[in-house]
């Protein structure tokens, strides 16, 4: 690494007798630490890389991280480092263990969408007003599972109507869920935490393949996330966890901040290693984040300081409306780079909501600046690439129901909705998936013989196709692309020849990577584990295979997390933006406040703050008010711009009162 360690730093990378927590504000060097520490152990404690098993928050992260380790240790030796998301090792654990959590080879995980797709159709009969009821089930059933509360429990512990509601669908779609094959997201950390719970023999086997463990990031792991931890861990306690308690932003996932204080209760012997320098911004940006958090209750105290130097004052733009506000950031981007001879890949746009991105995006191509989403509409959202995968998944696991309803039509084989009613009817009697009961010798008794023999043919095709995947992956998928005739359709089915095109591009592409994961893994990679492998990418990080190049980044706040730019734009900053209205209607201002720490952390050299004095909403233009965030920095840092007169909070606190002086005046009391 470029960098000497400071001596704190020093101190936690060389701690290895017993459980750690690095506790530090934001840029002190905690994932740092982490990195440095792996390299250390392989190569000072002589631990071998495949024992050593480091967690991150994103796929983006992991694979920095992994980069990182890279450098500072060559060669072979850190073959077999694991280096992933929380969501990731369980996957790795359940594709290890399906046989003990009862699943068939080749599972399929359902995302976000399938999820919710499944959730509808249990829920048919009580969505008589509307699809809003599905949300709120769906949220309450990742919670529980996030909690290790599974439908039994949920059931017993239901306090009212609308828990007993959402406990029996829980245990219907968990039933669902199981006959498909699948698992939902929230169940790739469940199911390994609770297998470890029952077989205490896998447990021991984990536990010995993991000789020391790292996790970044800490303050967001969730319940489940952290019992994972303690149970791999066990009793030898080796692990080093590093967090920072103003940067937790996902108590919506369940995370709890309150986890960094178990660890103690947990681990009696936990070593505590503060670090306090910030080697990433300039002391006025360090400034304005931590008068920021102040305001905030604190589980541990920390101070933070930098001596990267004073720095430019932070800059808050007002302009005349949105549009002249994505105007302005494209502007001053284009400009800036001219004068200052950098790259487009050290700005980044940061924004509360994704749709805030869609007006910027315009801007950046009208100026052809090249500009890379984090998080944007997906690939993998794409109708062309949905259907693709959801072939694929039917390949490698015929009872993914989903999957098979999703394309059994597509392109059309005349096997319609009543159809697929009677075979849905007669699997759902007999417990199994309606590709098994294509099979079944029944099924001409519940219809037709002619559709019957629709479905068989569909369903034989399916079957020599998964024949010839077992020996010869790659073939089996070309030959699913052409026999399906799926570019046919396309192209009677787009609007134009140009999309049509485009969507049968995305396609090769898909292929492509299912071709690269195949001969870039181990020897003994499965299409299974490459398709498996893939839908976990597209629901970790929605990111494109291009986007390390020289770009301009946008992404969310919560996308930002751990990462740094030279140059950073904070955009929107209103209220009902920043805090979003839903925090500030639920009085969680502490949470969005946190995340606003987050985003001013983000900017080494240069910070701007943009806000739109009008903004379009439902067809309506209105005025805003300005973040209250902003009254919270230190105002003697910040230059105002494009603002008709930018009063002092006490200055506008007096006015207030002085108009309700006038009022109670009015009043004549
Ligand atoms: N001892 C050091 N000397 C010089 N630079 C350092 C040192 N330690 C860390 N850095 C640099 O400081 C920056 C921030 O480090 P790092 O990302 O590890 O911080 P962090 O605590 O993980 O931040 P965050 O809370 O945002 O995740 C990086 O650019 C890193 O290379
Ligand atoms: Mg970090």
């Amino acid at each position: 690494m470029a960098h000497r360690l400071n001596d704190r730093q020093d101190e936690a990378v060389k701690y290895v007798s017993g459980p750690l927590l690095v506790l530090a504000g934001a840029g002190s060097g905690k994932t740092s630490v982490i990195t440095t520490k792996i390299a250390y152990l392989i190569q000072e404690c002589g631990l071998k890389a495949r024992n050593i098993v480091a967690v991150t928050f994103t796929n983006k992260a992991a694979r920095e991280m992994k980069e990182r380790v890279g450098k500072l240790v060559q060669g072979k030796a850190s073959h077999g480092l694991t280096v992933s998301t929380f969501h990731n090792l369980g996957m790795n654990i359940i594709r290890k263990e399906y046989k003990a959590l009862g699943f068939k080879p080749g599972f399929s995980i359902f995302d976000q969408q399938d999820a919710r797709a499944l959730l509808v159709e249990l829920m048919h009969k009580q969505l008589s007003d509307g699809e809003d009821s599905v949300d709120v089930v769906q949220h309450m059933i990742s919670n529980w599972k996030n909690d290790l509360v599974l439908p039994q429990q949920a059931l017993d512990r239901a306090r009212n109507e609308e828990e007993m509601l959402a406990a029996r669908v829980y245990v219907n779609y968990n039933r669902t869920l199981k006959a498909f094959n699948a698992v939902d997201f929230d169940d790739l950390i469940l199911l390994p935490v609770q297998m470890f719970r029952e077989h205490q023999e896998i447990l021991q086997k984990w536990q010995n393949k993991i000789h020391y463990m790292l996790v970044d990031e800490y303050q967001d792991t969730n319940s489940s996330q952290y019992l994972m931890v303690k149970q791999l861990v066990g009793d030898r306690a080796m692990f080093t966890v590093v967090g920072d308690d103003d940067q937790s932003i996902y108590a919506w996932r369940g995370a709890r901040p309150e986890n960094l204080g178990l660890l103690n209760q947990d681990f009696p012997g936990l070593k505590l290693v503060k670090l306090e320098q910030n080697y990433r911004s300039t002391s006025r940006i360090l400034k304005a984040a931590n008068v920021l958090i102040a305001n905030n209750p604190h589980v541990f105290e920390k101070t933070l300081w930098s001596d990267m130097g004073m720095g430019d004052e932070i800059r808050v733009v007002r302009c005349r409306n949105e549009d002249s506000e994505s105007e302005r950031v494209a502007t001053e981007i284009l400009t800036h780079r001219l004068k200052h001879d950098t790259s487009w890949k050290d700005y980044a746009i940061l924004y509360r909501g994704n749709f805030q991105s869609r007006l910027l995006e315009m801007k950046l191509q009208e100026h052809q600046i090249p500009y890379h989403i984090n998080g944007g509409t997906s690939f993998f959202a794409r109708a062309e690439v949905k259907d693709m995968m959801a072939y694929l998944r039917l390949l490698v696991n015929p009872d993914d129901d989903n999957a098979f309803l999703r394309i059994v039509n597509v392109p059309r084989r005349e096997i319609g909705a009543s159809t697929l009613e009677k075979l849905g009817t007669y699997a759902g009697q007999r417990h199994i998936s309606l590709y098994q009961a294509c099979h079944e010798m029944g099924l001409e008794e519940v219809m037709d013989a002619r559709y019957v023999d629709k479905l068989r043919r569909f369903t034989k095709w399916m079957d020599d196709l998964a024949r010839i995947s077992d020996s010869e992956p790659m073939k089996g998928v070309r030959l699913l692309v052409t026999e399906s005739d799926y570019e046919n359709w396309l192209y009677q089915n787009c609007s134009s020849d140009i999309i049509a095109e485009k969507r049968m591009g995305n396609i090769e592409f898909l292929v492509g990577s299912i071709q690269q994961s195949l001969e870039r893994g181990d020897e003994d990679t499965t299409l299974e584990d490459a398709i498996t492998r893939l839908i976990l990418r597209d629901m970790m990080d929605r990111q494109e295979e291009e986007e390390d190049h020289d770009k301009v980044q946008l992404l969310t706040l919560h996308a930002s997390k751990g990462l740094e730019y030279p140059h950073v734009f904070m955009i929107g900053m209103e209220e009902e933006l920043l805090p979003h209205r839903t925090s500030i209607e639920e009085d969680n201002i502490e949470e969005e406040r946190r995340l606003t720490y987050v985003g001013i952390t983000r900017a080494r050299q240069r910070l701007v703050m943009t806000l739109a004095a009008s903004r379009r909403q439902f067809g309506e233009t209105l005025d805003t008010t300005p973040s209250r965030f902003l009254d919270e920095l230190p105002q003697e840092d910040l230059v105002y711009e494009g603002w008709e007169q930018r009063s002092t909070p006490e200055q506008r606190h007096a006015r207030g009162q002085e108009a309700l002086d006038d009022i109670l005046r009015g009043l004549d009391l």
